[in-house]
């Protein structure tokens, strides 16, 4: 097997004959061997272990083809601790953390994360190289009740989410919300064994774990969604900014991984968590945002805040131009803040 750094001197001495010949782009393409050339070890894809991650990692393994690709799992701090709420841990960054730290030391040229779980902010010299296409972002009301309304009075459900938590306490003051972590298959375990009467999960999970139980998708009218649920993102690191042999490797990466991106995703989580961001990144307050396209322009954001017990809920819904993902986040966002009474009102 040719080295990929040999290809490259390769591929190179190919492109200055072809321009010494006057060869055509045309041409050029043709000639141009897969991307796999590239990798003489396969692009490592670093995951959490949890059997979602791992399942969200193969897609993008899947999506990756002709590139040779393998997962590296490895075990965050968020999978360690289950007995409290995620905010409590440290938020968000629990998850990925770990993650990124592998890829500065070149453990692993690409990170899979569900979007929802990275903070506004991540490890400086890295990027997000794709946002995939989504998923189904809704939230799932699992177990036999159809729907929010056919739960029993004072009905215990499971949720570890402040956002789902305020939420249906905001329509449901009577339900009694009960702690739920770890991961999907011991919360449906604890489901089962009759801890809870219902759970909530995403949508989004329960298919790409291809799990077949009963569940009802929840009407985003009742139930909006958090910022870039169902979303999965590739980070990299910035090949911009190393140098030599890294930086040729680096970019080969990005070339791999940037085909993935799906445009309207991207512009639908950029408008989310723009407005996430100028909130609070923290996870500590109730927030909902949603992005949609209402035509191949244009972009509608619903965004939501609620104070933890579900007693007061702010919520507003505005458009504008698709290359105007961020300022929408932000209008929505100030608005937000200016029906709430200010930042006094974010916990
Ligand atoms: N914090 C856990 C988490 N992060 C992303 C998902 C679901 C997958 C997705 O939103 O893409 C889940 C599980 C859940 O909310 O039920």
């Amino acid at each position: 097997m040719v080295s990929w750094r040999k290809q490259m001197t390769l591929d190179f001495l190919a492109f200055f004959w072809a321009m010494q010949a006057g060869v055509g782009a045309l041409d050029m393409a043709v000639m141009k061997p897969d991307a796999s050339y590239f990798f003489a070890t396969p692009l490592v894809l670093a995951s959490r272990a949890s059997t979602l991650a791992m399942a969200q990692a193969e897609l993008v393994r899947v999506a990756l083809k002709p590139v040779a690709s393998r997962i590296e799992p490895f075990t965050t701090k968020g999978d360690l601790i289950l007995d409290r709420p995620l905010v409590e841990v440290g938020g968000k960054g629990v998850f990925i953390k770990e993650l990124e730290r592998s890829l500065l030391a070149g453990e692993s040229d690409a990170a899979v994360h569900s979007m929802k779980d990275m903070e506004s902010d991540f490890a400086a010299g890295t990027m997000i190289g794709a946002v995939l296409p989504r998923e189904d972002r809704r939230d799932a009301l699992v177990g036999s009740y159809a729907d929010l309304d056919a739960l029993p009075d004072g009905a215990i459900v499971g949720t570890s989410s402040v956002r789902r938590r305020a939420l249906l306490l905001h329509h449901r003051p009577d339900l009694r919300i009960k702690l739920l972590r770890g991961n999907i298959n011991k919360r449906i375990a604890k489901l089962n064994q009759g801890d809870y009467d219902a759970i909530i999960l995403a949508v989004a999970g329960l298919k790409r774990l291809k799990l077949s139980l009963d569940y009802t998708p929840l009407d985003e009218k009742l139930m909006p969604t958090a910022a870039a649920q169902g979303a999965l993102a590739v980070q990299l690191c910035d090949p911009s900014l190393a140098q030599g042999e890294k930086a040729i490797r680096q970019q080969a990466v990005f070339d791999a991984i940037s085909p993935l991106a799906c445009v309207n995703s991207t512009i639908e989580v950029t408008a989310e968590r723009a407005m996430l961001a100028h909130l609070d990144g923290s996870c500590h307050t109730p927030i909902a945002a949603s992005a949609r396209f209402v035509d191949d322009k244009t972009l509608r954001l619903d965004g939501m805040v609620l104070s933890s017990d579900g007693s007061a809920a702010f919520r507003r819904t505005m458009t504008a131009s698709k290359d105007e993902a961020v300022a929408l986040g932000i209008k929505v966002g100030v608005a937000l803040l200016d029906d709430a009474g200010g930042r006094g009102f974010l916990a």
